[in-house]
């Protein structure tokens, strides 16, 4: 095992009962302090990798060894070394904030820490509510304990499960602030979202699963490059019904019922073609109005994976 991983995933696979391959052979080395996304649609059997490496979820066949630790025949010493912030809220108890923080916290064997949990509460904006009942608090308010219960404990790796998924804005900005956080004090942090944006702007790593198959995993600016494709779109002056003869050998369609063309090129290759496809438009007599470039992101990227043949 390479002594930087966070997580070593081998050869992971599970079969729930009813007979369903929920994940199939998936191999993943997540590396410490980093902030990686594990994006899939639903049913992708995110949740239930997670589950595997939080020790709830049984594999069916593959090991997981986390921070150094297997957490099969070393759980409860690989399992302290993670936070876990669900997707489901069980968060209908009577104990108080500061009750069900400083239980967290012990379950793990960490002595108790009064002035790092008024930190994590204060980090938060939970503090005011330190003494109230978990049940009485708000949706949003409960997803903030969710968070503080996860890190009560000091994980070294966090799993977020669908972070924001229902969150209002207020609370993403603090988990992200949260989050930035973590990782400047060198946490490491993995995320499942379906939501592209979220991978985009917060992740080092992105790894794509579907159907329980780890399609690819890459650096998040290496993988907008290598699928990354620009768009040069011009507003044409004068409407046209097809493309001419002329330009027929360029990667060009029309848009806008003919009133654009929109001319498709590799930002990451060294020519982009854009001045010849001018200077040919020039030639054609082909005159244009305005033009913009625009880049393909993460989601196109994402949809085009999902669509190619399992
Ligand atoms: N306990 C279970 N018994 C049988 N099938 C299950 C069980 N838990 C999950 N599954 C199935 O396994 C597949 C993967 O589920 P999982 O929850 O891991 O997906 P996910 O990627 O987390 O999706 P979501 O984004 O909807 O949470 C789904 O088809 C789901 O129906």
């Amino acid at each position: 095992m390479s002594t930087d991983a966070a997580i070593e995933i081998t050869g992971l696979g599970k079969t729930y009962d009813t007979g369903h391959v929920a994940l199939s052979n998936v191999s993943l080395s997540i590396r410490r302090g980093e902030i990686f996304a594990l994006l899939g649609p639903n049913g992708a059997g995110k949740t239930t990798l997670i589950g595997i490496v939080c020790g709830i979820v049984r594999p069916s066949e593959g090991r997981v060894i986390a921070d150094g630790f297997d957490i099969r025949r070393d759980y409860r010493r690989a399992r302290a070394t993670i936070g876990l912030v669900p997707q489901e809220l069980a968060t209908e108890t009577f104990e108080t904030v500061w009750a069900a923080l400083r239980f967290s916290r012990g379950l793990f064997g960490k002595p108790h820490d009064p002035a790092f949990l008024e930190k994590l509460l204060r980090d938060l904006s939970l503090w005011d509510k330190r003494d109230a009942k978990i049940m009485t608090l708000s949706g949003g308010m409960k997803r903030r304990v969710l968070i503080a219960k996860a890190l009560a404990h000091e994980p070294r790796i966090l799993f977020l499960d669908e972070p924001t998924a229902g969150v209002d804005v207020e609370l993403r900005r603090d988990m992200w602030r949260l989050v930035a956080g973590l990782r400047e004090r060198g946490v490491t942090i993995i995320l499942t979202t379906h939501y592209i944006e979220e991978a985009e702007q917060m992740a080092d790593r992105i790894g794509v699963i579907n159907h329980g198959k780890l399609l690819l995993v890459e650096d998040k600016d290496t993988l907008m490059r290598k699928l990354g494709r620009k768009q040069l779109t011009l507003s044409l002056a004068e409407r046209m019904d097809a493309i001419p003869e002329a330009l027929a050998d360029l990667p060009l369609e029309l848009a806008r019922d003919g009133e654009a063309l929109v001319y498709t090129f590799d930002s990451q290759g060294e020519r982009t073609g854009i001045a010849s496809l001018l200077r040919r438009l020039q030639e054609a007599g082909i005159g244009f109005r305005d033009l913009h470039t625009e880049e393909s992101s993460l989601e196109e990227i994402f949809v085009n994976l999902l669509k190619a043949p399992r």
